[in-house]
């Protein structure tokens, strides 16, 4: 009781210590919903593209324990290859590839496709994970504003070349990595490749709003197929994905930031989790069109369920990305 009293009484360790507390308390809810069903993905081919670092070489090494063959689809090879090794040493998995695919070129999404196909007939599940944020306005090798470039068309073209497979192996999934931030997007039909004025922050919001209108007419579009398609938002998780944010940089703001993100961001493990659910939770093996979060169905917002947006973003994607003429090749 004397040493309780002790404590309150004395400022330096009282409020050192509540505030260490909540913080924890606080991180531990923060960290989100977990998947911990145990599954066995033998047999079973995945490819999870941006692989090489954050959320998607976390789904990766999860499915690489539960006996998946995974192609990790990564820009960085240098990266792409560590990742693998890493990844194998700790699983013993040897079914592990490490294959380039840059989503910033129609040329190396087309090349990557015919490179998967020449080596596998299957295709269980296609993560869609690769994402830029927040960059400065650049265009794609085809002349795309990036962040649609990357996250929306690549993913599309992507997509749509590998969708035979994916149906030849039915029941199979397409799970695309959203984010809450497509709540606050809209898709800005009078001028969709930011030409007449571009914000970082609307331009990933815009990305992320047409990864949920995607996966929703794409789940219309494959009713009664057998593969189903699903978006999701990983939470706040701390990853690599900031990095176009030059001033966290600073050492100033690292003393302010890194407590603050320890507290309320995410492992990377841990918001791996959500994709997992909805990559390999059995019970969803019929759902399609729906959005998660935390390992749980979350509402979209009001722009995510225009079915006249979803359309348009469509035809605009096609044309895009000359998916019919490719489809074709
Ligand atoms: N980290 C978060 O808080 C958060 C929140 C919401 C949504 N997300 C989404 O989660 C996904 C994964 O992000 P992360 O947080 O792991 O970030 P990250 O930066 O660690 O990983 C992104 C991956 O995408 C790859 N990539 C980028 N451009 C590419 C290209 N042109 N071609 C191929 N690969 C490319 C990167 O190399 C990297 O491997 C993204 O789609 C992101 O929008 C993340």
């Amino acid at each position: 009781m004397g040493c309780l009293t002790d404590c309150l009484c004395c400022p330096l360790l009282f409020w050192p210590s509540i505030i260490g507390l909540a913080a924890y308390f606080l991180r531990k809810y923060m960290q989100g919903g977990q998947f911990t069903k145990q599954t066995d993905e033998t047999g079973k081919v995945f490819i999870v593209t941006g692989a090489n670092t954050g959320i998607g070489k976390e789904t990766v090494l999860e499915i690489a324990k539960r006996g998946g063959t995974v192609y990790m689809a990564c820009r960085d090879m240098n990266r792409c290859e560590k990742a693998r090794k890493d990844i194998i040493q700790e699983t013993n998995n040897q079914n592990i590839f490490s294959r380039e695919l840059d989503l910033s070129s129609l040329e190396s999404i087309r090349k990557f496709a015919a490179g998967f196909k020449k080596e596998q007939d299957k295709l269980h599940v296609l993560v869609n994970n690769a994402g830029v944020m927040h960059c400065p306005k650049t265009l794609t090798k085809d002349g795309f504003e990036m962040q649609l470039g990357v996250n929306h068309m690549g993913h599309f073209l992507l997509t749509h070349l590998l969708l035979d497979v994916l149906k030849k192996s039915a029941p199979s999934r397409i799970v695309n990595v959203s984010s809450l931030a497509h709540s606050h997007g809209s898709i800005n039909t009078g001028d969709l490749n930011s030409e007449k004025s571009y914000s970082r922050i609307g331009a990933y919001s815009q990305s992320k709003l047409a990864n949920v209108l995607f996966t929703r007419e794409l789940a219309k579009r494959l009713e009664g197929t057998g593969v189903t398609t699903n978006s999701l938002h990983p939470g706040a998780v701390d990853t690599e994905l900031s990095r176009n944010w030059k001033f966290l940089k600073h050492p100033l703001a690292q003393l302010l930031v890194k407590p603050l993100q320890w507290v309320l961001f995410k492992t990377p493990r841990n918001g791996a989790q959500t994709t997992l659910y909805a990559a390999l939770d059995p019970a969803l093996k019929e759902v399609s069109g729906l959005y998660f979060s935390d390992c749980k169905p979350k509402d979209v917002s009001a722009a995510a369920q225009d079915d006249k947006t979803g359309k348009f973003l469509w035809a605009e994607s096609e044309k895009w990305t000359g998916v019919n003429a490719a489809k074709q090749d």
